[in-house]
C-alpha cells in the first residue's frame, strides 16, 4: 500500500504537486492520469525519495522509502527508461542492482527471461531500443520480487506485443495480491488496464474513482437513427416517451436501446436507413475533465465533447 497525505511539492514559484491525499491499495492496477506536466513523475519520485516533498507525507507499506531495508524488495519501480549505464551489459546492470539489495544472482536470470531479454542479456544497454530499455526497467522492478510496483509510462516505445504484454504481466502482479500503481496519460490504456484511476491536473487531484464508475458516469451510449421518415418517427418516439436529439440528419436517442426503436419503427412501418448503438469515448472524457489544467495547448480547432454527460465521479 501507499499512502499519500497533503503531499505538496515547490520548485521555486512552480507548484509541482498540490497537496496530493489518497492511497494507492494491493490487488488492483492503479492508473496515474494527468496531462504533460500535471506532476505525475514528481509524484513518484517523492515516493521512490528521489524527491523531498515541500510539505506532507507518503509513506510504503507504512514507511518512509529512506527506511526500507533493501528496498528493491519491497517497491520496485520504472521512472526513466533509459536509466541503466550504456557501457554495461543488460545482465550486469541488473546484477549490480542485485548485489547493492541481497538478492540471489539466480533472480537475475529469471528476470531476464520473464521480460523476454535473455537473447540479449550480454549486450552493452546502449544498442537497446527503446522498447528494450522499458523491458529492462521493468526486469530492474521486479528483481526483488516486491509487493508493490510503480510504472511510469511503462507502454512508452513499446509495439503492440508489448503493449500487450506489459497489459496483461500488470494485471497478473495485481492479481497475485501486489501493488500495482502506473502512470499514463492515455486514457484509452489505462481503460484496458486499471481497476482503480487517480487523476491529477496542475498538481492537484482530479479525481479517485474505480473505472467502473468512471465508464458508468463517462461512456455516454446512445442509438443514432437515420429514417427518412423522420417527423413521423419523432412522434411514435414521443409517443412511448422517448426523447430523442436531432443532430443534423441523425436522430440520437438517449435512454432506449436500438431493439426498442426498431421495434417500434417496424409497428408503425418506418423504413430506417441507420439504427446504430453508439459509445462516446473515454479519452474524451477524460480530455473534458483536465481540460482546463492543460499546461500545454495546441490548437485544432476541433469541438469540445458534450457537456451533458458524467460530471457525477469528480471530487470537489
Ligand atoms: N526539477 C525541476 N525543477 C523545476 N520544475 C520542475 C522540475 N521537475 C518538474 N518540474 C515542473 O513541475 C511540473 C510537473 O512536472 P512532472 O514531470 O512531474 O509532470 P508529469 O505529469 O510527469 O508530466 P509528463 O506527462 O509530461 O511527463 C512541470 O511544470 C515541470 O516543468
Amino acid at each position: 500500500m501507499i499512502e499519500l497525505e497533503g503531499l505538496t511539492k515547490r520548485y521555486g514559484e512552480k507548484m509541482a504537486v498540490n497537496n496530493l491525499t489518497f492511497t494507492v491499495r494491493p490487488g488492483i492496477v492503479t492508473g496515474f492520469l494527468g496531462p504533460n506536466g500535471a506532476g505525475k513523475s514528481t509524484t513518484m519520485r517523492m515516493m521512490l525519495g528521489l524527491d523531498r516533498p515541500t510539505a506532507g507525507d507518503v509513506r510504503i507499506d507504512g514507511r518512509h522509502y529512506d527506511r526500507l531495508k533493501d528496498p528493491l524488495k519491497h517497491i520496485g519501480a520504472l521512472l526513466d527508461a533509459k536509466a541503466a549505464h550504456g557501457g554495461r551489459s543488460a545482465f550486469n546492470h541488473l546484477l549490480c542492482l542485485a548485489q547493492s539489495n541481497g538478492i540471489p544472482r539466480q533472480r537475475v536470470h529469471e528476470v531476464l527471461d520473464t521480460v523476454g531479454l535473455t537473447s540479449v542479456a550480454r549486450k552493452k544497454t546502449k544498442g537497446f531500443s527503446l522498447g528494450m530499455g522499458q523491458r529492462l526497467g521493468i526486469a530492474g522492478a521486479l528483481l526483488g520480487d516486491p509487493r508493490i510496483l510503480m510504472f511510469d509510462e511503462p507502454v512508452n516505445g513499446l509495439d503492440p506485443e508489448g503493449i500487450h504484454w506489459i497489459r496483461t504481466l500488470m494485471k497478473s502482479l495485481a492479481a497475485q495480491g501486489r501493488t500495482v500503481f502506473v502512470s499514463s496519460h492515455l486514457m484509452s490504456e489505462m481503460a484496458l488496464t486499471a481497476d482503480h484511476l487517480v487523476v491529477i491536473g496542475q498538481g492537484r487531484l482530479l479525481a479517485d474513482t474505480s473505472m467502473a464508475d468512471f465508464i458508468e458516469h463517462n461512456s455516454r451510449s446512445y442509438v443514432r437513427i437515420r429514417c427518412p421518415q423522420r417527423e413521423r418517427l419523432l412522434d411514435v418516439l414521443h409517443e412511448a416517451g422517448i426523447t430523442a436529439v436531432e443532430s443534423g440528419e441523425v436522430l440520437e436517442v438517449d435512454g432506449a436501446k436500438a431493439e426498442q426503436v426498431g421495434e417500434l419503427a417496424a409497428a408503425h412501418q418506418l423504413v430506417l436507413h441507420e439504427l446504430s448503438p453508439q459509445q462516446a469515448s473515454l479519452e474524451e472524457a477524460f480530455m473534458r475533465l483536465t481540460a482546463e489544467s492543460v499546461e500545454y495547448h495546441a490548437h485544432s480547432g476541433t469541438s469540445a465533447p458534450p457537456q451533458q454527460w458524467g460530471d457525477g465521479w469528480k471530487r470537489g
